[in-house]
């Protein structure tokens, strides 16, 4: 089968205001639909740097990235933001929740911004499904206040799956949350793959990655 994602020889270098540095030296990963990846990595190896080229946020300096069997290493901004929006879905250590708005409203901005107006009924639907994925589907007309840490972070992962992602990216997800309450998030988004989806999850905590079908470490620009 011809794996989702296939990286070969990533490289990156950041120019910040001291020397150049080489954060990825060569980065080889291949993830497969229905997989759950971890990567785990000292803090400042360069674990978001490469979260954010899978997420086609950034471009990698050399190397080769495929989507399917799609070259996708250097897409103009038009394309790659298109991409982004159809095939993968992003969570974050902060949820980014609009505290004015439902919980099915916040999840409901993602069709708009990436799909259009679907008719209203069609919405509704797509962000029910989504709430009811994560466990949630009874806080739908709760507002962001109103809501545990934990019930936060899933909201933010049902708008991650609304617009059914095929792959999921997650960087940090549970640094805000207690431990009960990050195992629970990290089951949720593992759970994901049992539909198909792909997950890559950027952490510190070894406990979560284990929970993953693949764990590497980035050490010195390369994962092991
Ligand atoms: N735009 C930038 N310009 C220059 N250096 C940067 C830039 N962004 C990040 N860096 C540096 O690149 C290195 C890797 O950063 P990155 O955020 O990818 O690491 P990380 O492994 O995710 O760290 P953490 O676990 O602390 O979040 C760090 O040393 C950081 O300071």
């Amino acid at each position: 089968m011809t794996p989702l994602l296939t990286l070969t020889g990533i490289t990156k270098t950041l120019k910040g205001q001291e020397e150049p540095r080489t954060i990825l030296a060569g980065v080889d990963l291949t993830v497969h639909s229905g997989d759950s990846v971890a990567i785990l990595g000292r803090s400042g190896s360069g674990k978001s740097t490469l979260l954010s080229l899978i997420g086609l946020f950034d471009r990698p300096d050399d190397g080769r990235y495929l989507l399917g069997d799609q070259d996708i290493t250097r897409l103009p901004e038009r394309r790659a933001a298109a991409l982004r929006s159809a095939e993968f879905g992003f969570v974050f250590q902060r949820f980014f929740l609009l505290k004015h708005l439902t919980a099915a409203q916040n999840v409901a901005m993602a069709l708009v911004n990436g799909q259009g107006w679907l008719p209203r009924r069609k919405r509704k639907a797509k962000v029910l499904a989504a709430l009811d994925r994560v466990g949630i589907a009874h806080l739908a007309e709760h507002k962001p206040p109103r809501l545990s840490g934990g019930e936060q972070q899933r909201v933010a992962i049902a708008r991650a799956l609304v617009r059914e992602p095929r792959v999921i990216l997650a960087d940090e997800p549970t640094g805000a949350l207690d431990t009960d309450t990050g195992n629970l998030v990290v089951e949720v988004l593992r759970q994901t793959t049992d539909q198909g989806c792909a997950f890559v999850l950027v952490t510190h905590d070894r406990d979560h990655a284990a929970k993953m079908g693949r764990t590497f470490h980035l050490t010195e620009g390369v994962l092991a």
